[in-house]
């Protein structure tokens, strides 16, 4: 395969991968790396230092310096683009073929075709997926299962429309590199879809769509806005052309949920409330303050605690005043084939949309296609024939900085019932990540890299607080941590083995002294 000068690619070719590895995408990310490879570290780095900084007693506020955007009245974004004008809803996954093909059938009006939480960045995966979606829109993919029974599209009208997730700004991609340097696992992503399958996307008449996950700041938005004016050009396409949803997912942009629509407004087709994301970077954010910013167990922290709802209510609030879409977030519950879990699945599901459609959310998100005609059931009887809810501006919402940070009126102990489910699901899921597994169903939850990363900081973050268990008076130790690993890697199927390399990663990232800023970097370096 050519490559142009400065790029090289250490991952192995695969059989048609020089149709996603065109020369056209290789030059765009050549150029994306040169031109914006170095704003994307310093942005990593302002991270740092605004972790620092709350580290050491710090907080977080809307920003001064921006408040003039805030005031302005004057600007919307964009219009809804072909295909995202009704997005009641959303189903996500990873995209290997049988997914891909169930996704785009399921019935969903959206789907969010996933590089990044539902999905493990092994070379396979990162080219494979790009593959897949240029076979979806080719209408050239189909699938044979094991047993025989065989997959293929709908006809064009009934398919979901695709968006593509690429991988967040923290992930380097080792298998291309510019001029000796790894490349950015975003860049990457968004230019292999958008030089291959996304163009292929704007002949359909719809155009490339991303969702732009883990952002921290309004100028990481502002870098993604770069990115696409300089692919746009690159291209010859016309400015406005890509489109893209921004999660709001970090403690740090809930601050700033305005501004990053502003930077990307030519661009933008809404923000999306990232719960799981969102309550990890909760944690992860105040990690070390002790009891006001001490998360009880898991599964007590719902999305109606009082921080998690003023984060919500000003998410629909801040979209539907300047014109754009807000999506709610994931339901974990998935299906099952035992009925009494599938009864209090199926209830929890409906509870969790049917809040977020009376609230003003435009459409919301499913794990699965039994899901799909639940979510758009509530929503339709909200939305009625109105394709979305925009005109609903919310202006009885008011949230301040203080509701938003107010993460000690969270109800809810720490048990040690809910230290052994975070370590157990902590190790089964990062054994099904080394695997090349990005999304898995544990004990009936759907888990996947966000909601893996609440169950190690939790743990993180109760030993290093000192913790005391409400139900069994023991403090959290390095020592307890490691006695429940090896106790619950007893209870699960197979040899013990099999997990060691897994429990040492979780180990890694959930009681090491220095807390790593997300498990997939250790985790990545161990995959090939
Ligand atoms: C925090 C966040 O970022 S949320 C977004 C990221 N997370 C995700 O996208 C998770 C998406 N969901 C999934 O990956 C899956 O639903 C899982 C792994 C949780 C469970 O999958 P399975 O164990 O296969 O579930 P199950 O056996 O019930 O699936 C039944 C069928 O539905 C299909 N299916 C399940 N989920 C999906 C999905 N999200 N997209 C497409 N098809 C799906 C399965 O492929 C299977 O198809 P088949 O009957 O043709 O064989
Ligand atoms: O990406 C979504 C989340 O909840 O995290
Ligand atoms: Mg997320």
């Amino acid at each position: 395969m050519q490559t142009p000068d400065g790029l090289s690619i250490t991952g192995e070719l695969g059989e048609r991968y020089e149709e996603v590895l065109t020369p056209r995408a290789l030059d765009l990310i050549v150029r994306l790396h040169r031109e914006l490879g170095g704003r994307r570290l310093e942005l990593l780095e302002a991270r740092r230092h605004r972790m620092e900084d709350l580290a050491n007693g710090g907080t977080l506020d809307f920003l001064p310096e921006t408040a003039h955007i805030r005031e302005d009245d004057s600007w919307q974004v964009a219009p809804p683009a072909p295909g995202l004008v009704d997005r009641r809803v959303e189903i996500t996954g990873p995209t290997d073929k049988k997914m891909t093909i169930n996704a785009l059938n399921s019935g969903a009006k959206a789907w969010l075709a996933d590089h990044e939480d539902a999905n493990t960045p092994q070379w396979t995966s990162v080219v494979g997926g790009q593959l897949n979606l240029l076979d979806a829109i080719n209408r050239t993919i189909d699938f044979t299962a094991e047993g025989g029974k065989t997959y293929a599209l709908k006809p064009d009208e009934e398919l979901a429309t695709i968006i593509v997730r690429p991988r967040g700004w923290h992930l380097p991609e080792k298998h291309i590199l510019v001029d000796g340097e790894a490349t950015s696992g975003s860049l990457v992503d968004f230019a292999l879809y958008l030089a291959t399958a996304g163009l292929r996307q704007i002949e359909k008449g719809q155009g490339p769509y991303f969702y732009l996950p883990k952002m921290e700041s309004h100028l990481e938005a502002r870098l993604w806005n770069d990115a696409f004016i300089l692919a746009q050009d690159f291209l010859g396409l016309p400015r406005g052309t890509i489109r893209a949803t921004v999660l709001i997912e970090t403690y740090p942009a809930a601050f700033e949920m305005e501004e990053i629509l502003y930077e990307l407004r030519e661009h933008s087709a809404g923000l999306n409330a990232g719960r799981w994301d969102y309550m990890f970077s909760v944690i992860k954010s105040f990690r070390t303050r002790g009891k006001d910013f001490l998360l009880p167990d898991r599964n007590s922290v719902t999305m109606t605690v009082p921080f998690m709802r003023a984060y919500t209510e000003l998410l629909v609030r801040t979209c539907h005043k300047r014109g754009a879409h807000a999506i709610g977030g994931m339901a974990a519950f998935i299906p099952s084939r035992d009925e009494a879990v599938n009864e209090v699945a199926f209830a929890k599901v409906r509870d969790d949309k049917t809040r977020e459609a009376n609230d003003g959310f435009d459409g919301s998100w499913v794990a699965h296609p039994g899901m799909v005609e639940l979510c758009k059931e509530v929503f339709t009887s909200v939305l009625g024939d109105r394709p979305n809810q925009i005109e609903n501006k919310r202006e009885d919402v008011h949230v301040t900085a203080a509701q938003l940070l107010d993460v000690a009126a969270t109800p809810g102990e720490v048990t040690e019932a809910g230290l052994r489910n975070n370590i157990s699901v902590g190790i089964q899921y990062l054994k099904a990540w080394l695997g090349g597994l990005g999304a898995v169903a544990i004990f009936n939850l759907m888990e996947d890299a966000a909601t893996a990363e609440i169950s190690r900081s939790q743990v993180w973050q109760w030993l290093h607080n000192d913790v005391t268990l409400a139900d069994t008076g023991h403090r959290v130790t390095r020592e307890l941590v490691e006695r429940i690993a090896d106790e619950e890697i007893a209870k699960l199927p197979g040899d013990p083995a099999d997990y060691e390399e897994a429990r040492q990663t979780f180990l890694e990232v959930a009681v090491a002294d220095e807390y790593a800023d997300f498990l997939t970097l250790p985790a990545y370096q161990r995959m090939s």
